[in-house]
């Protein structure tokens, strides 16, 4: 029988306090603990209050913003994941209307008392329910941050914390999950279209067997943002990220050269990364993007990411054209998990076939 991704996060198992978020309703000030040395790559001064990059160069300077019912979106698309490794989407598909709810839901998960949400605690071994993000244990401070992870129903971890009332909870997120697969099989189509890869490699495409997981993120306002970190540096383990952020600003993209972007929050926009599935897959055509969130002393904040890929027994092999050499040896989905659940952000140098692993 295939793996599934939960199998795949099993042989990595983590430590306890790498699990257990901090009750940060108990805090008034930043414990030392979530107190991070200050970094002066912050590229946020280059940039006017929408985002785009202060300088002349006038239609490739922002994180674009793509209609999908535009006739040139795919080639669009195809422009934004080599410069930037994500643009935002707008007629999307999805109904505002229940975006909404299924914020409304996270709200009310992550609003009950600290003792409540424990209960739902990841295991070491497991890849769902209540605690830090995974990427903990490389980071030497905490992020001011709480998450939720759900792979398919929740409803096992939804039932010990709501025992009579999970239903709501988990009919929101599955039916959030059955649309964002719809609109990422779009969005899947168009870019191994871009890439030249036959739908025949691809059969996986429109089945079940596929990677699908969501992560809840809340960000409580935080007492001394400057020095506490939201989700720390990161690139994410999908094709690609299909992520809603509430209003509340926080989202920052690298750019080559300039430092973090942000990314700002735009009604009924959704935000679409590239993963590093999609970077090996590519060749590193397209931008493997590394993101932060950086948290804000005025509001809580909320985001919903959906993360879509092949199959984790699906072997990633990159698409070269006529010309040119493979950058990555291929290796399975399952493979490339537990590469990165050891080196994190050095997954992709050590599975590089270039002699400097400067990729
Ligand atoms: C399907 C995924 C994607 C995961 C692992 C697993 C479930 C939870 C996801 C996140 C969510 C938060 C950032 C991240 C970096 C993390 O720490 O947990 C993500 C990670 C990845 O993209 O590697
Ligand atoms: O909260 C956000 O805006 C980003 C979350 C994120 O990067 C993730 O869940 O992988
Ligand atoms: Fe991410």
């Amino acid at each position: 029988m295939a793996t599934t991704l939960s199998e795949a996060y099993r042989d990595h198992p983590l430590h306890l306090h790498h699990i257990i978020p901090l009750d940060f309703s108990s805090f008034r000030t930043l414990p030392d603990s979530h107190a991070w040395p200050q970094s002066n790559d912050d590229g946020s001064d280059n940039f006017t209050s929408n985002g785009c990059y202060d300088n002349d160069d006038e239609d490739g300077s922002c994180i674009p913003i793509i209609d999908l019912n535009d006739p040139n979106a795919m080639e669009q698309i195809g422009l934004a994941c080599e410069k930037w490794g994500a643009f935002q989407l707008k007629n999307h598909g999805i109904p505002l209307n229940f975006i909404e709810e299924v914020e409304e839901e996270a709200k009310r998960l992550f609003s009950l008392p600290s003792k409540e949400k424990l209960k739902a605690l990841r295991s070491a071994g497991g890849g769902t329910g209540y605690g830090r993000a995974r990427i903990s244990p490389f980071f030497p401070k905490f992020m001011w941050h709480e998450g939720f992870t759900i792979m398919g129903s929740p409803s096992n971890d939804a039932k010990k914390i709501w025992p009579n009332d999970y239903k709501r909870f988990c009919d929101t997120m599955e039916n959030y999950q059955k649309q964002m697969k719809t609109l990422a099989e779009k969005l899947t189509n168009m870019i191994l279209n871009i890439l030249g890869i036959s739908q025949e490699q691809n059969k996986w495409i429109g089945s079940n067997n596929h990677v699908g997981a969501m992560q809840l993120n809340f960000y409580p306002c935080c007492p001394d943002p400057k020095k506490a970190m939201g989700l720390a540096p990161h690139t994410d383990t999908s094709l690609f990220t299909i992520l809603h952020q509430s209003q509340t600003n926080g989202l920052q993209l690298f750019k080559e050269g300039v430092g973090y972007v942000p990314v700002d929050p735009h009604p009924n926009t959704l935000v679409v990364n590239t993963g590093d599935i999609l970077h090996i897959l590519s060749n590193s055509r397209f931008r493997c993007s590394l993101h932060r969130v950086v948290v804000n002393d005025i509001s809580d904040r909320y985001s919903v990411a959906y993360f879509y890929g092949p199959p984790v027994d699906y072997l990633v092999s990159p698409c070269v054209g006529d010309n040119s050499l493979p950058r990555f040896r291929a290796l399975t989905v399952k493979d490339y998990i537990g590469i990165k659940a050891k080196n994190l952000g050095g997954a992709l140098s050590l599975i590089s076939t270039l002699l400097d692993h400067d990729d």
